[in-house]
């Protein structure tokens, strides 16, 4: 088959970890058959100093013809002092509710070769963990309005509106049940319900979808709890759904568990537009251009592209294979070294793709 591309390679390490997993991806034609049209997008910081604007015209227009958009990362220092409408983050959140990816799986996986590198007590990282957490993404305080403004007596003030409709808590819990049933049948919705109106909402929408789902397990659980729960015994999770800030925020939290935040991929995605892969770290500007970030993330973002877009399970596991057949043969880039000698960024990529 033949797959229109989009790649976003944005900011810092972007570049470099997109590379590799366009490699990989090549790679994967050749082994099965696939060609690929690519079709680079700017995006983020390096629009705005190209183009005066982080989020260009025609960015979304290219990425709404593609089949499927690739992206590294956007942000960094160089870019912190922006106005807010200038900001390469406002870019990013723009592009994930102009293609209504309101969907976003981050799973996360202790890999059998990365034991040793779990922090948690050695009974508890012998379990292993295969969780996923699905954040909402289009909604919540992160697309609510946002105010700043000086007031007679308490200096200045500032508020940012966190908003949910049932329409939006419907739509991913449906997901979250949906791709429970997938999996081992299990949905913990996590939410601030003893203090957030928006969480009582998303509370009782998520009850009355488990109604509708007898064969799914549900639980609900506290966000500060939850944050506890993650650090004591991940396995306890199957499918953990939750909204946008919260996800955010949990989802770096159980990266660490898997090893690195270098790690771990994500697929945005909505009903009927291109779904975006990217990894979910950032930019990490303390390493960029220097040939040290971990690129598995963005390839094992390459393999949720081909389960969740293409449909295509055979060529994501034979991906996914490749990363774990790399690892236990000890390849570690920086973030996972400890005291080893470290693997570059393209030493690594040019392995996982000598093991497909
Ligand atoms: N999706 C995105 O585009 C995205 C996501 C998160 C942060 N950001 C942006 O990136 C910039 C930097 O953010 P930050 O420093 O808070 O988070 P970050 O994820 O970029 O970096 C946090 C730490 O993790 C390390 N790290 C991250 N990815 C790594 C990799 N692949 N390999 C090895 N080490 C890695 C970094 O070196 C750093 O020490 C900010 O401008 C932020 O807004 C963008
Ligand atoms: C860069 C930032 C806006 C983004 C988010 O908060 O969604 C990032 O942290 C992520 O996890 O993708
Ligand atoms: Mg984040």
């Amino acid at each position: 088959m033949n797959f229109k591309i989009a790649l976003i390679r944005g900011d810092g390490i972007g570049p470099e970890v997109v590379e590799e997993a366009v490699g990989v991806l090549e790679t994967v034609g050749a082994r099965f058959g696939h060609s690929y049209e690519w079709i680079d997008v700017l995006m983020g910081g390096c629009a705005y100093d190209a183009k005066g604007t982080p989020y260009p015209e025609g960015t979304k227009e290219a990425c709404q013809r593609a089949d499927a958009v690739l992206l590294g990362a956007v942000g960094g220092p160089k870019w912190d002092n922006l106005p807010p409408a200038l900001r390469p983050e406002k870019a990013l959140l723009a592009i994930r509710s102009d293609l209504g990816l309101y969907a976003n799986l981050r799973p996360a996986a202790l890999r059998p070769a990365l034991k040793a590198a779990c922090p948690l007590r050695s009974d508890i990282a012998d379990k292993g963990f295969d969780l996923m957490l699905l954040r909402e993404l289009t909604g919540g305080i992160y697309f609510g309005e946002r105010k700043r403004y000086q007031t007679e007596d308490r200096g200045e003030e500032a508020s940012d509106l966190m908003k949910y409709s049932e329409m939006e808590i419907e739509r991913i819990g449906r997901r979250a049940f949906e791709l429970a049933r997938l999996r081992r049948k299990k949905v913990v919705s996590v939410d601030k319900a003893n203090v957030l109106e928006t969480s009582r909402l998303w509370r009782a929408v998520m009850h009355r979808l488990a109604a509708e789902y007898p064969d799914v397990a549900y639980s609900d659980m506290l966000v500060d709890n939850c944050a506890m729960q993650l650090v004591r015994d991940p396995s306890f999770f199957d499918v953990l759904v939750t909204e946008n800030m919260f996800g955010d925020i949990l989802s770096d939290e159980a990266s660490m568990l898997t090893g690195s935040i270098g790690l771990l991929p994500s697929a945005s995605i909505g009903d009927r537009t291109p779904g975006l892969y990217e990894p979910i770290h950032g930019s990490a500007p303390d390493i960029a251009g220097q040939d040290k970030a971990n690129p598995v993330a963005a390839i094992l973002s390459a393999a949720m592209m081909f389960r969740y877009s293409f449909r295509l399970a055979g060529e994501a596991a034979a991906i996914e294979k490749a990363v774990d057949l790399a690892l236990s043969s000890g390849c570690r880039t920086a973030d996972m070294a400890g005291s080893g000698a470290p693997l570059g960024t393209r030493e690594m990529g040019k392995i996982i793709r000598g093991n497909i």
